[in-house]
């Protein structure tokens, strides 16, 4: 193996770990993607990936994206639409035959309900946020799962908001709470076939899907001053983690939320050394509040 040290800035580090691995990756929409950071990290180590996209308007952004990887396989997929799932997983059928992981890296929620109260959730958006964010992965994992004939693993994201109140996050927190434990139901239920289902709890990173969050910035700030690494997480770093879980080096690891938040989950009380920048931070959460 040619493993290098490659820090996530200077690129992933190139090696074998998924060399002979064939791997579906959803979610990406544009290279600020999380499923965008994994991706390179498991294809830098040898994975032959398919990918899919959510409509026209983002197969302008990942179909370039799919080519600097050599990605061959770009599909089209709405998981609301049982359908456009069944053709995905018809297609690597015939492509691949077989299946080793798959990446799913898909969140939806109506804005309008990320910002302000949870109370004021709608059934109608509870609904789709739960579909979109919760249940797709166990509706993906149904398609996947014949497929993966020498085992496998599973792999979605989740979020901090899923154990504690964080501003704003609202029905999105209670559909990862939801998620977190259907990857302990579905580890259980997937063991005996060695297909590993994990999740990792990425901290705040900027992408289309967290612009969407009220004062999404200021809760970068927050992890940025307050976590012990004293710094936000990148969608390489992710992707580092990623590989660690999709690839032979996470056998033994089923079941388990992995957190990528530099250390923040772990945190119980401010940074007294960024005490004057979080209390500053905070004043203006209020005045946005007011
Ligand atoms: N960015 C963060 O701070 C952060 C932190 C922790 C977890 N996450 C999670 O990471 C995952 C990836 O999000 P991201 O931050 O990379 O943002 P992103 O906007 O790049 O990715 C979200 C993806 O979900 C796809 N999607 C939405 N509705 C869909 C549908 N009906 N069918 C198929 N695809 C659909 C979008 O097309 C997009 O590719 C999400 O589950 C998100 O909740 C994000």
């Amino acid at each position: 193996m040619t493993t290098s040290t490659a820090t996530p800035a200077q690129g992933p580090a190139t090696g074998t770990l998924m060399a002979g691995k064939r791997g579906l990756i959803m979610g990406v929409a544009n290279d600020r993607s999380i499923a965008w950071g994994i991706a390179k990290a498991v294809a830098a180590q040898g994975a032959e990936l398919a990918f899919t996209y959510m409509g026209d308007a983002l197969a302008k952004r990942v179909k370039p994206l799919a080519e600097q990887l050599g990605v061959p396989h770009v599909l089209p997929c709405d998981v609301t639409d049982e359908a456009s799932m069944d053709a995905v997983f018809a297609s690597l059928k015939e492509q691949w035959g077989t299946l080793d992981f798959v990446v799913h890296a898909i969140g939806f929620s109506d804005k309008n309900e990320l910002d302000g109260l949870y109370l004021n959730t709608s059934r109608s958006n509870f609904a789709l946020t739960m579909d979109v964010s919760c249940y797709s992965f166990t509706a993906i994992a149904q398609r996947a799962v014949p497929m993966m004939t020498n085992g496998g693993s599973l792999l979605t994201l989740s979020y901090y908001g899923a154990e504690r109140v964080m501003p704003h996050y609202n029905v999105m927190g209670v559909a990862k709470a939801a998620l977190e434990a259907s990857v302990r139901y579905l580890a259980a239920d997937l063991g005996p076939q060695n297909i590993r289902v994990n999740a990792i709890s990425a901290g705040p990173i900027k992408t289309l899907a967290a612009s969407g969050i009220g004062d999404f910035r200021a809760i970068l700030k927050w992890n940025e001053l307050n976590a012990p690494l004293k710094r936000n997480v990148t969608i390489g770093e992710v992707g580092n983690s990623a590989l660690y879980l999709l690839s032979d080096l996470g056998s033994g690891v089923t079941g388990e939320v992995h957190h990528v938040d530099s250390g923040y989950h772990t945190v119980g009380m401010l940074a007294v050394d960024s005490a004057a920048e979080t209390s500053a931070l905070l004043q203006s959460l209020v005045k946005s509040e007011g």
